[in-house]
């Protein structure tokens, strides 16, 4: 029997419902690269088929299907069909793998959640040991059960190693495959690989490539796009799953820029009002990015970022310091009037270091480009001075001409920026002086800002620091450069980064990583 998944081009693209749910599959990619989706439209063709399995939902994302189907909800929360902790799992798994019904195992609120899967992942094992009727164990997130460091819950080892004669088949999915047992990943004869860009996660996956070039195209794959390998499909295919029949609720919460920033216990100033008292430790302090990286993989990266002493003259250096932490950003929408020929109202929407006012382009990662960093500070006319200064200079009555600014405010305005070594007198033409910008990179055009991915968000429950850039000093760097510019939406996040500090007898120096690439990050020197 042939499941259609989803689509390569204009062709149908179908799996193998026996090798599905009988075999050993992964699917992997990581955060917000559409392995839920992918795994909810499998259940959702499984479920049209009658094909009995059980989902270990970890976040409570799949309860959707009851939407549409019938099947089993064991769970904690208001809503579910049997309780976790009272049901006779026993009895309820018999029944469900005989009459092929789907079970959801939702350990979201469990207080134990391995310990849940190992209880269920061993029944389902005894049961099959005598039943031997097709059935599929799917485990979400599976670096939390069966992890590269650390124990793995033995039931499910077992089940991918002996679960294939029982008729039980074993689906894992992962968005960390480099955080898996290598056991169990070696073990999937069917993968379903998305879009990767961390290197110890393509190095993991690469066993399942014929070589380090055709795995490197993982990290050029779309949201929802795929290869599907393996004794899955007839041929290994890129693909992209179809759409849903249920609601996604593992939709990615969106940052809403129209909305104005909540001024919270944590935004701006540290200190709560005095009339709040004292914020609890857990209490959101405003949205975070979810991490990727976690510490071992940071000392890692920075082991390898070490400078080594080849000769005996180099300093060695230490890592000194290697500490999670959260850097502010500000997603920014501003409105101005624009346009060559025909001038009409345009929005543009970018985000903005509130550290250094670089600007960051967030896809899967972080880009740093220097945007704004060097104009904030300065004042409205300033900045349009020296963003607009020709690069073979100009003069003073020049400045005056092309900003439309009054001779002493650009005589001030040039002043100042010959004191931040922005601008500088470079010859003179009889009795006048000629002056170009330092710039180091031209500012950027409001037209040519994107506002850049949605990448997944969590409450973020740490005091973050507080942004050195305000609202107020972005006002002044975008007024400069479009007089039209106004800020009509304003929100800070906060982004996961890693700080690492090296020290050698010659000094210290720090670097900052990504906390979802491992990508180190150069961000100036504010
Ligand atoms: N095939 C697809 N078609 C349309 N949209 C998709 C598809 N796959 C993913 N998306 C979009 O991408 C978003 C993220 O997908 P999904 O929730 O499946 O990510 P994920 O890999 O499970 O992330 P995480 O590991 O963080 O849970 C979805 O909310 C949906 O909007």
């Amino acid at each position: 029997m042939d499941l259609v998944i989803g689509r390569a081009g204009d062709r149908e693209i179908a799996v193998d419902a026996q090798e599905l749910v009988t075999g050993r599959t992964c699917i992997i990619a990581q955060s917000g690269a559409g392995k839920s989706w992918g795994i909810a439209v499998l259940c959702e063709r499984l479920l049209e088929a009658g094909v009995g399995f059980c989902l270990i939902d970890t976040e409570g994302e799949y309860f959707s299907l009851k939407d549409r189907f019938s099947l089993l909800w064991i769970g904690t929360g208001a809503g579910c069909d049997a309780d976790i902790r009272q049901t006779n799992l026993i009895d309820l798994m018999q029944d469900a793998i005989c009459s092929r019904t789907a079970v959801l195992f939702d350990v979201s609120e469990a207080a134990d959640m391995r310990g849940e899967a190992a209880r269920l992942a061993g029944i389902l094992y005894d049961l099959e040991s005598r039943l031997k009727q097709p059935y599929l164990l799917i485990v979400e997130e599976a670096d939390k059960f069966i992890p590269q460091s650390g124990e793995s819950v033995a039931e499910i080892e077992e089940i991918s190693r002996r679960g294939r004669k029982r008729g039980l088949g074993l689906l894992v999915a992962t968005q960390r495959p480099s955080l898996v047992t290598k056991n169990i990943l070696s073990q999937c004869n069917n993968q379903i690989l998305g879009r990767l860009s961390i290197e110890n996660d393509l190095r993991a996956v690469a066993l399942f490539f014929a070589s380090r070039k055709e795995a490197a195209e993982l990290a050029e794959l779309e949201p929802g796009e795929f290869f599907v390998m393996g004794g899955l499909a007839r041929e290994q295919v890129r693909m992209r799953f179809g759409a849903r029949l249920c609601e996604h609720r593992g939709l990615t919460p969106r940052l809403d820029a129209g909305e104005p920033a909540v001024p919270g216990p944590c935004a701006g100033s540290r200190k709560p009002p005095s009339s709040m008292g004292s914020v609890p430790v857990d209490a959101p302090c405003g949205d975070a990015v979810v991490p990727v990286l976690i510490r071992e993989e940071a000392l890692d990266i920075a082991m390898g970022k070490r400078k080594r002493r080849f000769l005996v003259l180099e300093p060695e250096e230490r890592i000194v310091s290697a500490d999670r932490a959260y850097r502010p950003l500000h997603r920014l929408e501003v409105r101005y009037v624009g346009g060559l020929i025909r001038k009409t109202t345009r929005t543009a929407s970018f985000v903005v270091d509130g550290e250094t006012g670089c600007i960051v382009e967030v896809d899967r990662g972080l880009k740093v480009r220097p945007g704004f960093s060097e104009l904030l500070g300065l004042d409205e006319a300033a900045v349009r001075i020296v963003s607009g200064l020709a690069n073979g200079g100009s003069t003073l009555t020049e400045i005056e001409a092309g900003t439309r600014l009054p001779p002493g405010v650009v005589k001030k305005a040039v002043k100042s920026l010959k004191m931040a070594k922005l601008v500088t007198e470079m010859k003179t033409v009889g009795e006048t002086l000629v002056y170009v910008p330092l710039l180091s990179a031209e500012a950027p055009a409001l037209s040519a800002l994107r506002p850049g991915a949605d990448l997944p968000m969590e409450p973020l429950r740490e005091n973050p620091p507080a942004p050195r850039v305000t609202e107020a000093s972005l006002r002044t760097v975008l007024k400069g450069l479009e007089p039209t510019a106004e800020i009509v939406g304003f929100r800070t996040f906060y982004y996961p980064v890693y700080l690492v500090r090296f020290a050698s007898e010659r000094g210290s120096r720090s670097l900052v990583l990504d906390g979802c690439t491992g990508k180190e990050l150069r961000f100036p020197i504010p």
